[in-house]
């Protein structure tokens, strides 16, 4: 049985960062989940028909990761069909030996419930919008007002809303180095693996 990590938090708080260095760790597939729906947005015309057409090819699309294609994906997300159509994926990609890390909003809770790890990653509305701002050499405050935005959509919609699993360990990066907050996850995994 594939050993799975389900990791969720909101944009921007450092979960994709320890997803991949989780997966490297422990030779594990790793999937950030926020592609699909930054694919699907990107695609334009009817979301439900672009998620259900979705390709691994059009996630090496090379404009996925500008604030834009974050925003459109966050309110695609919000339609029950589209994220219905992205469910097959994701568990077959979580059904990989010898394991997966899954990162994103609902993974911990709506995909992959029985995670044998759930993590969910937080920092402060302030360092999130910093390391953002950082990262595409945007204005901070511009971007402070864009992840309000995309965290009260992606909490506030009815299917799949992002919130902690009730079984999840909270992670708060707000304080902490890349290392240090790694460090912290491969212990949690650590002391579930045995
Ligand atoms: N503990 C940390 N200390 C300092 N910087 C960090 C830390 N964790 C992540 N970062 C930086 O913050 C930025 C956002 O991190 P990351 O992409 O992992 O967030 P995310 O939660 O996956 O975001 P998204 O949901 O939008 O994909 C990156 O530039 C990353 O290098
Ligand atoms: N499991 C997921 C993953 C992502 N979303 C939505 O996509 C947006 C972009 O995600 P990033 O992780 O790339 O920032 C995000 O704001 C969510 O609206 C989702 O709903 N479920």
């Amino acid at each position: 049985m594939p050993f799975i990590i389900a990791i969720d938090g909101p944009a921007a708080s450092g979960k994709g960062t320890i997803a991949r260095a989780l997966a490297d760790h422990y030779g594990f597939h790793h999937l950030d989940t926020g592609l699909l729906y930054r694919a699907t947005g990107a695609k334009g015309g009817d979301p439900v028909e672009a998620a259900r057409t979705l390709v691994p090819d059009d996630l090496r699309r090379n404009d996925l990761r500008s604030a834009d294609a974050g925003q459109a994906a966050s309110r695609i997300a919000a339609i029950p069909e589209v994220r219905a159509a992205l469910v097959d994926f994701q568990h077959r990609f979580a059904a990989q030996e010898p394991g997966a890390v899954l990162d994103g909003r609902d993974i911990g809770t709506v995909i992959c419930p029985d995670a044998q790890v759930k993590l969910y990653v937080v920092a402060s509305n302030e360092v999130r919008a910093r390391r953002r701002a950082e990262e595409l050499g945007a204005d901070p405050a511009e971007m402070l007002a864009q992840l309000h935005e995309r965290d009260r959509r992606d909490r506030e919609r009815d299917t799949a809303p992002l919130r902690p699993a009730d079984d999840a360990t909270i992670i708060d990066t707000s304080h902490i180095s890349v290392d240090e907050a790694i460090t912290a996850a491969i212990a949690i995994v650590d002391r579930v693996r045995g």
